[in-house]
């Protein structure tokens, strides 16, 4: 006979059938802290109305999909969090940031924590991959020579473009601009990525590789926001999602099948 609990034991099994651990092992694992959490949020287009009374939360290592109709409110709500739209009315808090005290000068901060990547890829015509990613780094307070090259290599290789640094973006596909983007948006070591309609622009196939690549930053433990309208994507690869209908933005369940 064995008295007690051994202490290989899964705390979480134990807490089922000894309520009373909850308290103590809520004191020694710090319960995972919000990415993202909203209450009772409205966002504006000026003077418009788009969304109201959202209230949701991300956890880190979330991969959570934005769907809704063509002027649903998906870019709006993703402008509200990166600060492009000021939240005016309810609570927002985003990596550590509180969006209704942000101030102007702290949205630079905001955006280093965030990786942004656009339907458009938003890349510089006029330098090459290596260079479009120097002159972000170069912007964020970066000055060591040794570690930008590094870093950019990292995020390259993490994309699966490292032999394209030379590359004008013109001189790249819509899938392999978009992998720059996505590379871009990770130079930072963000704690959030928002990702806007990111294969909008792109076929079936290469939305497909897009999606592959997030997929492989989402299973390192990076926490992704995508906005998306393709139903497809979402079938083949499902997780949690977010609808914005009616002014209203609400989980919905997957039916199997
Ligand atoms: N800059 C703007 N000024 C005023 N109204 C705007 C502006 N941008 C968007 N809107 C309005 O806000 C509403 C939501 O637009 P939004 O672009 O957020 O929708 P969406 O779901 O992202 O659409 P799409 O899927 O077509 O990108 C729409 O009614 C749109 O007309």
């Amino acid at each position: 006979m064995r008295a007690g609990f051994e202490l290989s034991e899964n705390p979480f099994r134990l807490a089922r059938v000894c309520p009373e651990l909850i308290t103590f092992i809520s004191t020694i694992i710090p319960m995972a802290e919000s990415v993202l959490s909203l209450n009772d949020v409205a966002v504006y287009q000026q003077e418009n109305l788009v969304l109201n009374d959202i209230s949701l939360e991300v956890r880190p290592g979330e991969f959570v999909y934005l769907i809704g109709k063509t002027g649903s409110g998906k870019s709006s709500f993703m402008k509200t969090l990166y600060a492009d739209l000021p939240l005016r009315e309810g609570q927002g808090q985003i990596v550590g940031f509180n969006l209704k005290t942000l101030k102007e000068k702290d949205i630079p901060a905001l955006r280093r924590k965030l990786g942004i990547v656009f339907q458009d890829f938003k890349l510089l015509p006029d330098r090459n991959v290596h260079n479009n990613l120097d002159f972000v780094l170069k912007a964020t307070g970066w000055k060591d020579r040794a570690q930008m090259d590094a870093r950019i290599d990292a995020v390259l290789e993490k994309v699966g473009m490292k032999t394209k640094g030379f590359k004008f973006p013109h001189e790249l596909s819509g899938g392999e601009q978009q992998r720059i983007a996505i590379a871009r948006a990770l130079l930072n070591d963000p704690e959030l990525i928002l990702a806007d309609e990111p294969t909008g622009n792109l076929d079936p196939q290469t939305s497909v590789e897009v999606m592959k690549v997030l997929q492989e930053i989402n299973k390192t433990g990076r926490t992704i926001l995508m906005a998306t309208h393709d139903y497809a994507l979402i079938l083949k690869y499902p997780s949690k999602t977010l609808k914005c209908d009616g002014n209203k933005v609400f989980e919905v369940i997957q039916k199997a099948g």
